[in-house]
């Protein structure tokens, strides 16, 4: 590991940013990347569930992340998700990601068919190999991905030098501690990173051990976020569970909208900021005339949370 410091804080999970006709707005990525800049946070995460990844070609993929680098290089740590369902295409993007200079790449599992883990390990050791200059993160999203990173997988891939960390977005925190025991037994102290996945659970993940969080919910409210993270670092459990339980009740009302939650918290963000970022691609549902009330609720709910701190 060259610098666990880059990766240790609030890494937001970077949103897909449309125009009207739901063509990529290179536009509304650099806006988001600069608003993102002045909040304070450590990095962004590009290009994984949040970015709608599977649902882009790859050459919009490439031209969100030079737009993101354009704007980012220097001042963010930055993470590509490059991983596509097949490996030709996911090693382009590795390619690409490592030529603009981003700090690391990621991927989840293939999807669809459960792959033999011998399987899963090639895609991934063959997306490495054409970033090899680059670190690589295991993105290890069970609920959506179909497949699960396993202790063997974890310790097949730890034989790659260049695998640095898990973005561990499974629910028991209890996989925090397992993946970052055996990434330090192969590694050494301070060589290797487990990140947070699961936004609910920010605060119980950094203190079983995640070095820092990614999360789908941190961009719209990420001064929520910053916060329980700086308590987290003063060892201010009570202040930073406060904090948490706000987050989470925003979050669940984030949730109850029938558009997608994506949706929900790029219209907070075109409210609270005007940043433009459009709706979501289909399938995934827009919002509805009915989700009004939820979208100004969630914003209030946001401006009070951040307002206590
Ligand atoms: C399953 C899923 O999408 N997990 C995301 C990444 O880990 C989270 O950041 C969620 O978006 C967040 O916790 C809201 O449920
Ligand atoms: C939430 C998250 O980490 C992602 O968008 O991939």
């Amino acid at each position: 590991m060259k610098d666990i410091k880059k990766y240790q804080g609030v890494i937001p999970a970077f949103y897909a940013c449309y125009d009207a006709e739901g063509n990529i707005s290179t536009e509304g990525v650099k806006a988001l990347t600069r608003h993102l800049i002045a909040k304070g946070v450590k990095g962004v995460y590009v290009g994984g569930s949040s970015g709608e990844c599977i649902y882009q070609h790859v050459d919009e993929r490439k031209a969100v992340l030079e737009a993101v680098m354009s704007e980012a290089k220097g001042k963010l740590t930055v993470i590509a998700h490059v991983g596509c369902n097949n490996t030709a295409d996911s090693v382009e993007l590795a390619r690409h990601a490592e030529s603009v200079g981003v700090d690391a790449i990621a991927s989840i599992p293939p999807i669809y068919f459960h792959l033999p883990e011998y399987a899963i390990a090639k895609y991934w050791n063959d997306m490495s190999a054409a970033a090899p200059n680059t670190e690589f993160v295991i993105y290890n999203i069970p609920q959506l991905a179909g497949t699960g990173l396993t202790m063997s997988l974890l310790k097949e891939m730890l034989k790659n030098p260049n695998v640095v960390a898990v973005k561990n977005s499974s629910m028991p925190t209890q996989d925090i501690q397992m993946f970052k025991d055996a990434g330090i037994a192969a590694r050494g102290e301070g060589n290797f990173v487990v990140f947070n996945g699961p936004d609910e659970q920010f605060v119980s993940g950094r203190v079983i051990g995640a070095d820092g969080g990614i999360g789908g919910t941190y961009a719209v409210m990420p001064e929520l976020y910053l916060a329980m993270n700086d308590h987290i670092n003063k060892g201010e459990i009570e202040a930073a569970r406060a904090i948490q339980y706000d987050a989470d009740r925003i979050i669940y009302k984030m949730c109850e909208a029938h558009g997608n939650l994506y949706a929900v918290q790029k219209e907070i963000l075109r409210r609270m900021y005007g940043l433009e970022l459009g709706g979501v691609r289909e399938p995934m549902p827009g919002l509805i005339p009915e989700d009004e009330a939820i979208v100004a609720e969630a914003q209030a709910m946001i401006e009070a949370a951040i307002a206590k701190l």
